[in-house]
């Protein structure tokens, strides 16, 4: 009886699958467009429970044709272009039962999908299954569309720009603590949460004005009882599950019967209770200091400027946009999320670059020693400093990082309820579009299409896109603006007026790290006691980031090489 209510539903669940694709498919085909028929939408849950097993089954079957590919985790990350190039298009569709998905690797058709604007005035929206996953800790800057995302974003541009002297100082100051730790060990393989310790330390000082000292991992977790110890713990959890943490609500993980996960249940409520508390903390102090003839204490961390504009503090600006205090509790919420594992990724993933190739960073020391002769990097502040290392080597590595490793690997949007119309470049016709169709707009796709990355007077091979070549960012001779790359074929901040809110604080934030690092250390792979080359480290480097996945943003699946600091040679 129950065998065959099983099958019953079960049968009518495939006969709905097999209506609505065909459905589908008859959108799709008359566009004259590639694509790929794929049995399942890439969703968090078949991320969690069906992508592990088809990965399987095509790794037993050896199955090697592209459409495979399709249906991998991170196929985005592996393949790069090659997919476009395979298909000899720069767009494609995968149609899944339930959604059509357009990947796009064309750089005009990004820009209009990223920055224009849809059939309601209003900018593309994500699709819903990502807003969810960002929601998580609650409506917000990230998450909001309309009307109420523009009052947020009026709110929160403003203050992050503001913080950038703090920045400066603070990711020197962090620097400082990690390099004397550096001194002492031989070997680490823990950069990228060493380098999450950093960049947390530098948003919660330009945030909150808490001051974390730098240490690593294992101690902050050992620290529990201390406040910044348990809190780093929960972070640690929460980046390790994060997909479950989306797919499941805390209170549902924290009864379930694996540790892991209810130990990711706790720590997303652990999470959003320590900001709280962080925000709470904070916003009686300005109640306190507007309540004293002096007025705010510090304008200097993100939250003064924000609570200022909230209906508690209020003034006129809170009732124009009345937000409430809870959106605005929900901010620092994703400026740490949002503005801590993406920078420290990118610090690391630049770091293995370095390592690989050890050139670069003899280029970055010859900078850092021409700009600041004899004088301590230490005594150097944003307003001194920062422009005279925005157009060399060190602005190079990080777009060059960017270009090879982008955080997001893709960036979905979705048409509305009328059909539009999109450019595409080259000479290619624009093309319309119906209703109901996701975007992914394919970051790396872009930043490795040969189209826009094969260098004037040069052949695609020695353009060497694959490759990490910062120096083809810099200023050629006699010019002194960096590489301008072909609009939207270069995305990993995103672009237009919902691009990423925090580029110049990360911008600003990787060149004071760099400069407190490569001043005084340089890298170099771990040999082992003698028992690995440079070549085989360099090859267990590459394959590692071949292998990368994306949790939250784009990391180390596995171990990294191990890395050591030495002190410069002078
Ligand atoms: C290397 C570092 C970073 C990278 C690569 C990066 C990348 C991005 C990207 C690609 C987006 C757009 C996402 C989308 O449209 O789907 C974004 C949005 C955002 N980023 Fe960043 N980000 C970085 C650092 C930061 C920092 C340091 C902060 C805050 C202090 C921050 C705060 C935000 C916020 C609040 C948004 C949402 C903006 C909106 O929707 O209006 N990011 N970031």
């Amino acid at each position: 009886m129950l065998a065959s209510l099983f099958l019953t539903t079960a049968l009518l669940f495939m006969g709905y699958a097999g209506y609505s694709l065909h459905t589908l498919l008859y959108k799709v085909r008359p566009l004259g467009i590639p694509y790929f028929v794929i049995p399942f939408y890439p969703s968090p849950f078949s991320r969690i429970f069906l992508i592990p097993f088809v990965n399987l089954l095509i790794k037993v079957f050896g199955l090697t044709h592209p459409r495979f590919f399709l249906m991998t985790l991170d196929w985005q990350v592996r393949q790069r272009y090659e997919m476009y190039r395979f298909i000899r298009s720069d767009i494609f569709f995968t149609v899944t039962p339930w959604k059509v998905i357009l990947h796009v690797a064309d750089p005009d058709m990004a820009v209009e999908v990223l920055a224009g604007k849809g059939g309601n005035g209003e900018l593309y929206t994500r699709p819903d299954v990502y807003n969810s996953m960002l929601g998580l800790f609650g409506e917000n800057v990230l998450t909001e569309e309309g009307a109420v995302w523009r009052d947020h974003r009026k709110i929160t541009a403003p203050v992050i720009g503001k913080s950038l002297s703090v920045v400066w100082e603070e990711s020197l100051t962090q620097i400082q603590q990690m390099i004397r730790y550096y001194d002492k060990h031989e070997a680490i393989n823990t950069s990228y949460r060493d380098f999450r310790r950093a960049t947390l330390g530098v948003i919660a000082r330009a945030g909150f004005s808490k001051v974390m000292e730098w240490c690593p991992l294992a101690t902050a977790i050992a620290n529990e009882k201390d406040d910044e110890g348990s809190y780093q713990k929960c972070l640690h959890v929460l980046f390790e599950n994060f997909m479950w943490a989306v797919i499941a609500p805390s209170w549902i993980l924290e009864m379930l019967p694996f540790k892991a996960l209810r130990e990711a249940g706790g720590a997303a409520n652990n999470f959003r209770f320590f900001v709280n508390e962080w925000f709470e903390e904070k916003k009686t102090k300005i109640e306190l200091d507007n309540k004293t003839t002096l007025g705010p204490s510090s304008k200097a961390d993100l939250m003064v400027p924000l609570l200022s504009k909230s209906e508690v503090i209020g003034n006129a600006f809170a009732q124009a946009h009345p937000l409430s205090l809870q959106h605005l509790a929900n901010s620092p919420q994703i400026f740490i999320l949002a503005g801590h594992e993406t920078s420290a990724h990118t610090i690391a993933n630049a770091i293995y670059l370095l390592a690989m190739y050890p050139e670069y960073q003899v280029k970055l020391q010859e900078e850092i020693d021409s700009i600041l002769g004899d004088s301590d990097h230490n005594q150097t502040s944003y307003k001194t400093h920062f422009d005279a290392f925005s157009s060399g080597w060190i602005a190079a590595i990080l777009f060059e990082t960017l270009r090879l490793i982008p955080e997001l690997t893709v960036m979905a949007r979705q048409i509305g309820p009328t059909p539009r119309t999109f450019p595409r470049a080259g000479d290619l016709r624009p093309i319309t579009l119906p209703p109901g169709i996701e975007f992914w707009i394919h970051v790396i796709g872009l930043s490795h299409n040969p189209k826009y990355w094969t260098q004037p007077g040069k052949t695609e091979a020695e353009s060497a896109i694959s490759e990490f070549r910062p120096e083809r960012w810099l200023p050629k001779s006699g010019d002194s603006t960096m590489l301008k790359p072909y609009n939207g074929s270069y995305i990993p901040f995103s672009i237009g007026a919902r691009g990423c809110i925090g580029k110049k604080f990360a911008h600003v934030e990787f060149t004071a790290i760099m400069l407190g690092l490569f001043r005084e250390m340089s890298v170099e792979f771990d040999s082992c006691g003698g028992r690995k080359t440079f070549d085989e480290a360099r090859l267990e480097c590459l394959a590692e980031m071949e292998n990368f996945e994306s949790k939250i943003t784009l990391q180390p699946s596995g171990e990294m090489p191990s890395i050591k600091w030495v002190r410069r040679r002078r």
